[in-house]
């Protein structure tokens, strides 16, 4: 597991991210729309079809396997797969991670019909996903990477689709553990409380170099 070097400029960066993120938003909004069409099925046919010529005109050159976690030598991030906040991942929401002076992390967000679970409700698993990844980031706040160990998760009340919160901040540390505790919340308060022991691996440089320290965008 290594974080790789591509060395660009941040401009080809940002000029990358005005090509792939608008493509990943589309998809985002194509999976919505397959979730909730209710066209002719002579529609809902022929898009498949048109979608397979897509997919096959974008395979014609791929790499192998996943996207990995980039970054430029001045240390730009490009977490671009990320299940979280991928730019390139449709999956991802994607959430926008804030970083605050006092280490606390913050992401503002929406979920739709992709994400349910329950009737109209986030899906449990999606909770714990998208609370993993704020923890996480908040146990790097200090720009030394750390994985989750244990991660302990208490549903309050159902989490409803729609605009919603999330902070993390590390409220313990013990030798190369952290423990991190943060929240889901949508306009009424909490629904979803999170606490987790994150650690920095034994090999951290290893697998991120110092140009590689910046909290991924
Ligand atoms: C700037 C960049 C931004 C980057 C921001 C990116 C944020 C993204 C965050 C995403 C979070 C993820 O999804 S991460 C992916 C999911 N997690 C993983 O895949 C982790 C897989 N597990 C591992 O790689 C490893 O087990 C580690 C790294 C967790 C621990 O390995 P290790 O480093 O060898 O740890 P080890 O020496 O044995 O133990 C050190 C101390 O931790 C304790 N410990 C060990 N394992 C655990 C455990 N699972 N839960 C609790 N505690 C544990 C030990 O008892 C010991 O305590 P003591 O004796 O010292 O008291």
């Amino acid at each position: 597991m290594q974080f790789t070097l591509e060395d660009i400029t941040a401009d080809e960066v940002e000029r990358r991210m005005a090509v792939y993120g608008p493509l990943a938003d589309t998809v985002r909004d194509l999976i919505d729309a397959v979730i909730r069409t209710e066209v002719d099925e002579t529609v809902v046919t022929e898009a498949n079809a048109r979608l397979t010529a897509v997919v096959e005109s974008l395979r014609a050159n791929q790499i192998d396997g996943a996207f990995g976690v980039r970054h430029t030598a001045e240390g730009i991030g490009m977490p671009w797969g990320n299940a979280v906040i991928g730019l390139r991942n449709a999956i991802a929401p994607p959430l926008q991670v804030l970083k605050h002076p006092d280490g606390l992390v913050t992401a503002d967000f929406t979920l739709g019909a992709a994400y349910e679970g329950p009737p109209g409700c986030v899906h449990g698993g999606v909770c714990a996903m998208l609370l993993d990844h704020v923890l996480g980031q908040a146990g790097s706040a200090d720009d030394v990477p750390c994985y989750t160990g244990t991660l302990k998760m208490r549903y309050l009340r159902p989490t409803r689709l729609g605009p919603l919160h999330a902070e993390a901040i590390i409220t313990e540390r013990e030798g190369r553990k952290k423990i991190v505790r943060g929240a889901i919340s949508d306009a009424d308060g909490e629904t979803v409380t999170a606490e987790g022991v994150f650690i920095v691996p034994k090999d951290w440089a290893g697998v991120m170099p110092e140009s590689a320290r910046i909290p991924p965008r």
